[in-house]
């Protein structure tokens, strides 16, 4: 059997079962969803985090590309009661260490009480508790990683949709799930993706119908450029966001963000719509919320289990933003109808501001 140790901040070492070798550290955090592996373990937003399942079994129904929401496997290591070999094989192939048969009650448990945590991991034929040790040691905590929207950005502006005759979104890829663009297309839009670093100058030649900014790693506070975008377009230009995309128009906006204790990730997170006072449940993957909206911005909806604001609507300007995943992959797909929203919102601004001939 591969040795495998999994040392967590302070120090204490676990031994596992090694499933895919390889040596890594980043942020540990858990998800409690029970599906969608394959979208979870590809989601750019996982980048610099070792993500544990508190699901027991993973990988019970294969891996297909089909349901990949990027090109490749973003956490740095991934930890699960029980990993079946598809998943074990598929995570070796993308150089991501794995590890199985650990107690993830007491991980998950862990960090509800402490937090995330700094993690270091170590899995190979000759490792010892010291390689894991020192990965911990070499981990820095999420906020000093101030290039993470360098890692998972596209580096050159790619079209969708060229010949779709629905609105003109441009949207700036923080860490972009594919599933986003998807639920544009979708919709008849044509979807410009632009790099995180995109200028004002770079946006406006597309003269978009919204600015729209994607969900993605890290720190709020590290995308100074798109949250000069928001800044820049949020008076004229309708503006959406989704997750750290929300994160940003608040941060943008006056508003402030702080790091929760363990985060919200799964895919039954109940969220409560303050107009309505309807219900709907929720995928979510974050470890920051917003923590003060500013006078530009009102909270529309709220996380049932600890009323952080998981909706936002411009007060002043024609804004909506989500903290979580609208665009349900893998579902609930309770809220898919923001994308309808944010496309209606972003028609009704263009024909306000371009009257029809008669
Ligand atoms: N899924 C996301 O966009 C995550 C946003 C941000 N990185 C957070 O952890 O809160």
């Amino acid at each position: 059997m591969t040795a495998a140790y999994v040392a967590l901040e302070g120090g204490h070492v676990l031994e596992a079962r090694g499933r895919a070798p390889g040596t890594a550290r980043g942020e540990l955090v858990f998800t409690t969803a029970y599906t969608g592996y394959e979208e979870s373990l590809t989601d750019p937003s996982y980048e610099e985090q070792i993500l544990a399942f508190s699901y027991p079994l993973i990988g019970n129904y294969g891996v297909r590309e089909e349901r990949f929401e990027s090109d490749r496997v973003h956490p740095r290591a991934v930890l699960a009661k029980e990993l079946t070999e598809d998943v074990a094989d598929w995570l070796a192939s993308e150089g991501v260490p794995a590890v199985d048969r650990l107690d993830t009650r007491d991980v998950v448990t862990d960090i509800r009480d402490s937090g995330a945590m700094k993690c270091g991991i170590a899995v190979g034929e000759d490792v010892t508790e010291e390689d894991a040790l020192a990965e911990l040691e070499a981990c820095k905590a999420m906020s000093e990683h101030t290039e993470i929207g360098e890692q998972v950005s596209v580096d050159e502006q790619t079209t969708y949709g060229a010949d779709n005759d629905g609105e003109t979104v441009a949207l700036v890829d923080c860490g972009a799930k594919g599933s986003i663009v998807d639920s544009l297309l979708a919709r008849n839009a044509t979807v410009h993706v632009l790099p995180h670093d995109a200028s004002a100058h770079d946006v406006d030649a597309l003269e978009p119908d919204i600015l729209f900014i994607s969900n993605g790693p890290g720190d709020p506070a590290n995308y100074e450029h798109a949250i000069d975008l928001v800044q820049a377009f949020a008076e004229d230009t309708p503006v959406a966001g989704i997750c750290l995309g929300q994160q940003i128009v608040a941060e943008a906006l006056g508003g402030a963000t702080e790091k929760m204790t363990f985060g919200h990730r799964g895919v039954n997170q109940p969220v409560l719509d303050l107009e309505s006072g309807q219900v709907v449940m929720t995928t979510q993957n974050h470890g920051y919320t917003v923590a003060e909206p500013g006078d530009h911005l009102e909270v529309t909806q709220i996380n049932v289990n600890d009323d952080t604001p998981e909706g936002l609507d411009g007060v002043d300007y024609d804004i909506i933003t989500r903290q979580y995943h609208p665009e349900a992959n893998p579902g609930p797909e309770d809220t898919l109808d923001f994308f309808d929203d944010v496309l209606a919102m972003a028609d009704a601004r263009a024909t306000t501001a371009v009257p029809a001939d008669d």
